[in-house]
């Protein structure tokens, strides 16, 4: 006799409601991730979630138990594990009061753990509907990191020592990811070189055809 499992029953509950659309923004330590993504929501009312950002502010609250750990990650450049992450993003796509429910995810999945961890936990509640990727140059996503740093980001991560690590990551862990969604045909490739307002008109040429 045909049976039903919990889980069965848990992912067609979801289907009947309307899930959460996130667009992946992928790309080098000082791409300019974050930067399309303030502009994009500023125009559109996507949420911005920034992994990044999500960690720096769980690392500094009192008493969280995590706090350590995120900041020798960060100083060194490398990933944190994704329970902790994944966590802090579900958590925000849940409380986020925003008449649309359209997420840029930006800086995530950063590597195997990452997107492994994503999909158990999350892929029952979001829609990918794809990936930016923006391409910069090693040395260009370098130095926007150093300026950003000497304008006073207050980053433990915006130095050069730390900045070597974090390319290093972005080539060995970061790049496979994209990949993989490239074979599924969700990557839009732009040139985040160009400055913030021609690089938003790129991206804006490619957002109808995912709906949005
Ligand atoms: N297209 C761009 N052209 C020039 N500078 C940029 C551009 N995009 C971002 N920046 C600057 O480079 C630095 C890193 O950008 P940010 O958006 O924080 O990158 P990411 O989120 O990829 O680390 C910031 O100081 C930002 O003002
Ligand atoms: N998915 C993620 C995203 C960021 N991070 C950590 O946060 C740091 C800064 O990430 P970020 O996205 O804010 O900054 P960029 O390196 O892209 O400029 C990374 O170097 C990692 O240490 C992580 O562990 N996992």
């Amino acid at each position: 006799m045909f049976k039903i499992t919990a889980a069965g029953l848990r992912r067609l509950a979801m289907s009947a409601v309307q899930k959460f659309e996130v667009l992946f923004v992928l790309g080098g330590p000082g791409a300019g991730k974050g930067t399309l993504c303030r502009l994009l929501s500023e125009k559109y009312g996507y949420v911005h979630l920034s992994a990044g950002d999500l960690l720096r502010e769980e690392r500094t609250k009192p008493g969280s138990e995590f706090g350590e750990l995120i900041e020798i990650h960060i100083k060194n450049g490398s990933i944190v594990p994704v329970e902790i992450t994944c966590t802090l993003l579900d958590h925000a796509m849940k409380i986020s009061k925003a008449p649309k429910k359209r997420f840029l995810i930006d800086g995530f999945p950063r590597n195997e753990d990452n997107l492994t961890g994503w999909a158990k936990a999350m892929s029952d509640k979001v829609l990918l509907k794809g990936v930016l990727f923006c391409e910069c140059s090693k040395e260009v996503c370098t130095q926007r990191c150093l300026n950003r740093g000497a304008k006073g980001s207050g980053r433990s991560d915006d130095n050069e020592e730390t900045l070597i690590k974090r390319h290093e990551i972005y080539i060995k862990n970061t790049l496979p990811i994209i990949e993989h969604y490239e074979k599924q045909g969700l990557v839009y490739k732009f040139d985040s070189m160009k400055a913030p307002l021609e690089v938003l008109k790129d991206v804006e040429e490619f957002l109808p055809s995912i709906g949005w």
